[in-house]
C-alpha cells in the first residue's frame, strides 16, 4: 500500500477486531481497513507509557527504516497515526500466528522444516545487513507465521528495542552471544549467533545454553558449552552447521551467505522458504 504512507490515517478508517496475543504484544488488534478491506494488525501504544519527547522521533525514524524494509520474511510496518492519548502502528497481520506456540505444540521441528526456517531467516538477515540494519531480535517469541507458512521476523520495534533489550536482560538470556553477555560492542555477527541458537532450539526444542539460573546460562554462553543431546536424533550435518555458528570469536562465525551453501541447508531447506 505505497500510497498509504502519504495518507493521514485515523481510527475511523478501520473496523477493529479481536485482540491478538492478549497483552503479549501490548494492545494489538486485528483490524480491517474499510476502503480496501485489507486485514492488518493495529498496535496501540499509550503516549503516557512512551516517553513522549524521545519516542515521537524514534517512531518516525523506525517507520522510516521499516518502510524501506521490504522482504517476505520481515513483518511490514505500513505506517502510523495518533490521537490525543495513543499512537497506532499499522502492522502486517500474520495469519498463522506465533512460531513459539507451534514449536511448543510440535516439541521440535523436522530437519526439513528447521532448515527451511533457518534459510529464510538467513536471507532476511542478509537483506537487513545489506541495509545496515542489525539486531533483529530473532528469538522464537519474535517470529510469526505468514499465510504460506513462511516465517516473519516480527520485530518488536527499534524504539522498544532498548526496553526489549532490558527485558531480554531480565527475560531470557538464551539468545545473547558472548560479546553481549560480556557487553562488549557487537556487530552483525550477533545475528549469526542468535540464528545458531534458534536452529538448535528448532531441532531440540530447547535452547543450547539453557540453565536454571541466569548466572549458569551466562557461564554456559561465554564458555560456549555446546552439547548435543542423544535424543532427538539429529544429523551430523545439522550439528556441524550449528557448531560453525556458535563460535565465541564473532569474526570466526560462518557468514550468512556461506550458511546458505552449507550441505545441511542445501539438502533440507525448501527453496520457497
Ligand atoms: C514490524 O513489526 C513491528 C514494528 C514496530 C513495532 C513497535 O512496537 N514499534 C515501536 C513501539 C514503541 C515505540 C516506538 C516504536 C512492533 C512491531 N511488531 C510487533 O509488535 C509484533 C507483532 S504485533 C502484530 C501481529 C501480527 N500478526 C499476528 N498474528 C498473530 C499475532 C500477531 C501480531
Amino acid at each position: 500500500v505505497p500510497a498509504a504512507e502519504k495518507k493521514r490515517w485515523t481510527l475511523s478508517d478501520f473496523d477493529i477486531g479481536k485482540p491478538l496475543g492478549r497483552g503479549k504484544f501490548g494492545h494489538v488488534y486485528i483490524a480491517r481497513e474499510k476502503r480496501s478491506n485489507h486485514i492488518v494488525a493495529l498496535k496501540v501504544l499509550f503516549k503516557s507509557q512512551l516517553k513522549q519527547s524521545q519516542v515521537e522521533h524514534q517512531i518516525r525514524r523506525e517507520v522510516e527504516i521499516q518502510s524501506h524494509l521490504r522482504h517476505p520474511n520481515i513483518l511490514r510496518l505500513y505506517g502510523y497515526f495518533y490521537d490525543q492519548k495513543r499512537v497506532y502502528l499499522i502492522l502486517e497481520y500474520a495469519p498463522k500466528g506465533e512460531l513459539y506456540k507451534e514449536l511448543q505444540k510440535c516439541k521440535y521441528f523436522s530437519e526439513k522444516r528447521a532448515a527451511t526456517y533457518v534459510a529464510s531467516l538467513a536471507r532476511a538477515l542478509i537483506y537487513c545487513h545489506g541495509k545496515h540494519v542489525i539486531h533483529r531480535d530473532i528469538k522464537p517469541e519474535n517470529l510469526l507465521i505468514g499465510a504460506k507458512g513462511e516465517l516473519k521476523i516480527a520485530d518488536f520495534g527499534w524504539a522498544v528495542h532498548t526496553f526489549n533489550r532490558r527485558r531480554t536482560m531480565c527475560g531470557t538470556l538464551d539468545y545473547l552471544p558472548p560479546e553481549m553477555v560480556e557487553s562488549v560492542e557487537h556487530d552483525a555477527n550477533v545475528d549469526i549467533w542468535s540464528l545458531g541458537v534458534l536452529c538448535y532450539e528448532f531441532l531440540y526444542g530447547v535452547p543450547p545454553f539453557e540453565a536454571k539460573e541466569h548466572s549458569d546460562t551466562y557461564k554456559r554462553i561465554v564458555q560456549v558449552d555446546l552439547k548435543f543431546p542423544p535424543k532427538p536424533i539429529v544429523s551430523s550435518a545439522a550439528k556441524d552447521l550449528i557448531s560453525q555458528m556458535l563460535v565465541k570469536d564473532s569474526s570466526q562465525r560462518l557468514p550468512l551467505h556461506k550458511l546458505l551453501e552449507h550441505p545441511w541447508i542445501v539438502q533440507n531447506a525448501d527453496p520457497s522458504g
